[in-house]
């Protein structure tokens, strides 16, 4: 049943902010991640905790509903752009405030925040590769307020001549899109373990995605040694294996942080995926 449309907005936008959040929570907690932050160990990253990531993710609630708030019913157009650009970089603050200046989500704020914008504007109807798309149209306007700062990524994009973050969502995230959510998908077919099925998303990521993370930390050795670590355990389909390459990935100091914002990014459009069929069956269209 629906109510007042300031109503339906607001209770959309909580439930977008639930996602969101709770898709960086599972992120966080799937282990094991090559590399990366999760309940096992803080992989290569010597200043982060897992308390810290799940404190950082849990901060940033606020942040995804006003963009959500923002963009209900509206079009993708610039101003629009600007509006949750200035949303999410005031949410890099509260990251930064809440981690002591430590980089936890920045490009899961970027690329969280565009898919819920664009999640938004469809008032919750769209299908994923709608949402994709208009993420992707948000993505390619230029944002005339973003300050002028010298980032790794923007230093590796122009050193390496990769897309990095800022590509990846201008081209519609071609990653989710063709790698992360159909092997989400096929391995749940397949019989595995939800826990497997996203371990197989994530490493279907790291095999193609040229990340900045990895580059910026490890040049391209270290991400031609990711992506073909990824290759061989998607291969072998040897779960045992994730522990010896987050062995070798902590050795050599390289983190997947780009891949592992794609997976909570595609753990999110799966998550809205799941609402909409249920959705469906109940025949309404409302999200909680
Ligand atoms: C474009 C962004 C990511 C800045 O990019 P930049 O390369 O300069 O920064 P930086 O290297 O510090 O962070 C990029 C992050 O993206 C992730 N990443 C790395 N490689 C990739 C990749 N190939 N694909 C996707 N994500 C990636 C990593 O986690 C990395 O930490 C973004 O922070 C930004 O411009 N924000 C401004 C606010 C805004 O416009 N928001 C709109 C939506 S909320
Ligand atoms: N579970 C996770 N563990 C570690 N990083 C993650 C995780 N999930 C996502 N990330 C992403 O990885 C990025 C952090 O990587 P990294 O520390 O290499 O960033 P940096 O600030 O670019 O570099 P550096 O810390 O080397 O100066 C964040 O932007 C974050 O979005």
């Amino acid at each position: 049943m629906w109510g007042t449309h300031a109503e339906d907005k607001n209770t959309f936008s909580t439930a977008v902010a639930e996602l969101a959040v709770s898709s960086l929570i599972e992120e966080l907690e799937l282990t094991p991640k090559p590399g990366l932050v999760d309940k096992q160990n803080t992989g290569a990253h010597k200043d982060l905790t897992v308390q810290l990531m799940r404190a950082s993710a849990e901060s940033l609630w606020d942040t995804f509903k006003e963009i959500a708030l923002i963009s209900y019913d509206r079009f993708p157009e610039q101003s629009l752009r600007e509006e949750i650009a200035a949303i999410g970089r005031d949410g890099e603050k509260t990251m930064f405030r809440v981690t002591g200046g430590i980089n936890t989500h920045k490009g899961a704020i970027w690329s969280i925040g565009l898919l819920a914008s664009a999640f938004s504007i469809g008032k919750g109807r769209f299908t994923t590769e709608e949402i994709l798309s208009t993420a992707g149209k948000l993505a390619r306007y230029p944002d005339q307020y973003c300050p002028v700062t010298d980032t790794n990524g923007k230093r590796v994009i122009k050193k390496f001549g990769v897309k990095g973050a800022k590509g990846e969502a201008q081209q519609g995230f071609p990653h989710i899109r063709q790698f992360s959510l159909p092997m989400l998908n096929h391995s749940r077919a397949i019989g595995l373990t939800e826990e497997k099925a996203k371990l197989h998303a994530l490493l279907s990521l790291m095999a193609h995605l040229d990340d900045t993370c990895i580059l910026h930390r490890g040049g391209s050795d270290g991400l031609s040694f990711a992506k073909e670590q990824a290759a061989i355990f998607l291969i072998s389909g040897d779960f045992d294996l994730l522990n010896k390459i987050d062995e070798e990935f902590i050795k050599r100091n390289i983190s997947p942080g780009g891949s592992a914002d794609l997976l909570a990014a595609t753990l999110f459009l799966d998550k809205i995926g799941k609402m909409q069929s249920f959705n469906e069956v109940s025949n309404e269209y409302q999200l909680i």
